[in-house]
């Protein structure tokens, strides 16, 4: 309908650590090549489907940055109104962050490895300050206060420090009949589906969210989904692709 919302959440590309299965969280690696062919048919899909972005939010990883950059060169957008934030950041994944995830599977075992990846409040341990995968002294994350800067989050975090940055700077842009594009990761794009579709502490367990597959949410004058869960503009290719992500670590 016309007067409805217009929002579209992509997860970045396949990155190098998605690659080598390891946990990256904060970690600011790059998409592999892959990743960036990933990114550029995101674009496409975007464009195919009539979904122009008129403004882009992304994280401040550059694996989110790139994709965004990436799709939106393919479809001539690259020009559009840009913010970038940490509350969009990947969640961070604490003293996981460089770990394998099938030896953290073998080591600690599928109960603790799904409450660490899957649970929505039970964070993995705390990474120390100077670890070689902190990002304790980022310069990026300067101006965040001490007590905001995390050491490891649960997704329950990633959605208190997320909700803020949905209703003061992507509600606004929705309202304004502008379509938002989010260039995000999977657990703060998992933190806002389950906002958006209000999903149980429980039932957000088993949501897994692929790479560089467009998620198009039509939202209604209450900013509630017309269509649960969104859709897919690759419904096919996600599928498989969630199926995948969801048993990373049993590889
Ligand atoms: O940060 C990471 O390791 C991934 O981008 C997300 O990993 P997950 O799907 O294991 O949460």
């Amino acid at each position: 309908m016309a007067d409805n919302y217009r929002l579209v959440l992509l997860r970045h590309g396949e990155s190098a650590w998605n690659a080598k299965n390891l946990f990256t969280g904060w970690v600011d690696v790059d998409l592999t090549a892959q990743g960036e062919e990933e990114a550029i048919r995101g674009g496409r899909l975007l464009r195919d489907r009539g979904l122009l972005p008129d403004v882009l939010h992304t994280s401040v990883l550059r694996r989110a940055i790139r994709t965004s950059q990436l799709a939106l060169n393919e479809i001539d957008r690259h020009w559009i109104p840009t913010s970038r934030t940490w509350r969009l950041n990947e969640r961070h994944y604490g003293a996981l962050q460089g770990k394998d995830k099938a030896q953290t599977l073998a080591e600690f075992g599928e109960e603790q490895f799904m409450l660490w990846r899957r649970s929505y409040d039970v964070p993995p341990p705390l990474l120390a300050e100077d670890d070689e995968y902190s990002q304790y002294h980022d310069p990026r994350y300067a101006a965040l206060p001490i007590e905001l800067r995390p050491r490891t989050e649960c997704l329950a975090d990633v959605v208190d420090r997320m909700l803020p940055y949905w209703y003061d700077a992507l509600v606004p842009d929705l309202l304004a009949h502008r379509t938002v594009l989010v260039a995000a990761h999977g657990n703060s794009l998992r933190a806002l589906v389950k906002h958006l579709d209000g999903v149980s502490d429980a039932d957000i367990a088993a949501l897994n969210i692929p790479t560089g597959i467009p998620l198009y949410y039509e939202l209604d004058a209450d900013l509630r989904p017309v269509t649960p869960g969104g859709e897919y503009l690759d419904p096919a290719a996600a599928a498989e692709a969630i199926e995948a992500v969801k048993n990373q670590g049993k590889k």
